[in-house]
């Protein structure tokens, strides 16, 4: 028998969500914080449960796995499964989430979601697909490097490996935003400067091949508000010069730590210990190359916007507003990078007003002392999950996987401890975009993500988090309060999975934000919704058509799953939607 819990309003008959409106007293017997154990959950009765209907009764089956009426799969439910199998409205799943649900059973998925730059090294088709089949859920195309053409092919691409292929990899655009920082190497791939080199920075235009040891910046002010005596690093100290001379347009700079010069890496200059902002933190966030960039974004229906540098909230604010006049009807979620002084002043509301949060630590490692970055890590990843945004952890993960086939040992530390925390998302830069070997960077987030997750599950070690409201309705508090305490039941019973029915996808959020044992499915009709699911954790994003009727609904992707073996009969899970106030736990018939 299934057993159902119900949150009823004003009749035994559940309304639709979004016809409760305001509070009403007959509700306060049902009003949660229930207290879960085995026997406090209210078994069906014909008019309590919507799935207890003499027409499907015989697919469902009681807890202990013995089958309500008949025992098979009734043949009206055998014809239901053929006609949705043959038309449009079957189950989209992708080959590598059948296969690691095949391989490692349900609650062995992977929970944590991974973020692949694109770059020379991963743009070919088979490229990008041994990435998809590795488990990529995210391609970041970093608007600092490469052509528009290029970006345009890369997207082509991946919408290819999506539509052809089954997959739902999500296409994030990371802005390249308006701080300092230098202009190509005159096509070559890096430069060596070396200890006691004299280097020209200039903002001068080259029109054809750079001098020798010459590097252009980007910041019209620069040669103005450098002084004598300042230290210029780049991308936050790989190599460190030291201002000796301007002159004009010109400044003449001593190497005194040696590196590697790469294009466009980020510039900033130091004075007595401290950052300098003068004119350049007068920069807009969003430059002007940036909105055509994101113009184009917009039409070519990226599913993220990744804005580099953010200040503040209004910017991210204004940004959301322009492109709900933009593009109508499409929906392009907003990450904010933290990675800036600024963006750590107004964290809480520049992460209340995106839609998601990266920890950019290439950046903010540039303008924090680097010992300050894993406190900074932890708390905009714990805050991210408070206010039910997702958040990914970036920047040297493994970065001498760039040159090496093997992480270091520091670098597999830092990927758990990313994991531990349980960051929705992990992000591979240059180990991906331009490094030897992108698909074994990606297996190492893949296997330790696995480990990791698996060995604090089996320990008990996650300590409860006090999840503080996020909405604002009474409607939305209903939801939250049903996903926590789905979660907890899940948690309690050991359930195999949580299967959520969910059209925007915040339903889905809701349940990744209590961080559940078991993994969720979440069930959505629309692709795009399917997509940006794919960014946070524990959700294995499905596309299927779904009704009203929860009963059928469940009918449907029973069938469907088990047609492809990825439930079995007696799996026992538990089933939420955002048309329905009611918790359901059942064994797959
Ligand atoms: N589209 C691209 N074309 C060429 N090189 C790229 C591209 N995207 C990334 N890269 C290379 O990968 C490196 C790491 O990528 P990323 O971290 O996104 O950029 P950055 O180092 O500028 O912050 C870049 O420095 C660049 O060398
Ligand atoms: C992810 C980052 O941004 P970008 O690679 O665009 O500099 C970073 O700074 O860590
Ligand atoms: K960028
Ligand atoms: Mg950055």
């Amino acid at each position: 028998m299934t057993q159902s819990l119900q949150l009823f309003t004003s009749s035994a008959i559940s309304l639709p969500k979004h016809s409760i409106s305001k509070p009403f007293s007959s509700t306060a017997a049902f009003r949660f914080p229930f207290s879960f154990s085995k026997s406090s959950i209210r078994a069906s009765s014909s008019d309590l449960n919507p799935l207890s209907s003499s027409s499907t009764s015989q697919v469902l089956v009681s807890e202990n796995g013995s089958s309500s009426g008949g025992g098979v799969v009734s043949s009206s439910a055998t014809r239901e499964f053929v006609s949705v199998a043959s038309d449009s409205t079957s189950i989209d799943v992708d080959a590598v989430t059948e296969a690691e649900l095949k391989e490692n059973g349900f609650r062995s998925t992977r929970r944590t979601k991974l973020v692949c730059t694109i770059g020379p090294a991963s743009c070919g088709f088979e490229q990008l697909e041994a990435l998809a089949v590795g488990g990529m859920n995210v391609a970041r195309i970093n608007m600092c490097h490469g052509t528009r053409d290029w970006h345009r092919t890369v997207i082509e691409r991946v919408r290819r490996l999506n539509d052809e292929k089954g997959y739902a990899v999500a296409i994030m655009m990371d802005t390249e935003g308006s701080e300092i920082h230098m202009g190509d190497l005159g096509g070559a791939s890096s430069a060596k400067a070396e200890d006691g080199e004299i280097w020209t920075f200039s903002v001068r235009a080259f029109d054809s091949t750079l001098p020798e040891r010459t590097i252009n910046v980007n910041y019209e002010g620069f040669a103005e508000d450098v002084r004598v005596g300042d230290d210029l690093l780049v991308d936050g100290g790989m190599v460190r010069f030291e201002v000796i001379e301007k002159i004009g347009p010109d400044v003449k700079c001593l190497c005194t730590d040696p590196g590697l010069l790469l294009p466009r890496a980020n510039l900033t200059f130091w004075r007595d210990g401290h950052l300098v902002r003068e004119r350049n933190a007068m920069l807009p966030t969003i430059s002007s190359k940036d909105w055509l960039d994101i113009d184009f974004g917009i039409a070519e229906g990226v599913d993220f916007l990744a804005i580099s540098f953010v200040k503040s909230a209004e910017v991210i604010k204004h940004l959301k507003s322009y492109i709900a006049a933009r593009s109508r009807g499409s929906d392009i979620s907003i990450i904010a990078k933290i990675e800036s002084l600024d963006s750590l002043k107004n964290l809480e509301e520049i992460i209340l007003a995106s839609d998601g949060a990266m920890v950019a630590r290439g950046d903010l490692g540039a303008q924090i002392p680097l010992e300050q970055v894993p406190s900074v890590q932890q708390k905009v990843v714990q805050l991210c999950r408070q206010l039910n945004k997702p958040v990914i952890v970036a920047s040297q993960l493994l970065e001498s996987m760039i040159e090496y086939p093997t992480p270091t040992r520091a670098e597999v530390a830092d990927v758990s401890e990313a994991v531990r925390q349980r960051s929705d998302a992990l992000m591979l830069s240059g180990e991906s975009a331009m490094g030897q070997y992108p698909d074994k960077a990606l297996a190492v987030l893949r296997s330790v993500s696995l480990r990791i997750e698996k060995w604090w599950r089996d320990e008990k070690r996650h300590e409860p988090m006090e999840l503080p409201e996020v909405g604002s309705s009474f409607s939305d508090s209903i939801l939250e309060e049903i996903c926590n305490s789905a979660a907890k039941m899940a948690n309690n019973l050991e359930v195999d999975a949580i299967f959520v029915y969910t059209t925007s996808g915040h339903m889905a959020s809701l349940l990744s934000r209590c961080r559940p044992d078991c993994p969720i499915f979440a069930f959505t009709s629309t692709t795009s919704v399917r997509r940006r699911l794919n960014l946070q954790w524990g959700l294995i994003p499905f596309r299927l058509s779904f009704s009203d009727d929860m009963e059928n609904n469940l009918n449907k992707t029973f069938l469907l799953l088990k047609a492809r073996n990825l439930i079995k009969s007696g799996d026992l899970v538990i089933a939420v939607s955002d048309m329905l106030q009611s918790i359901q736990v059942m064994n797959v018939p």
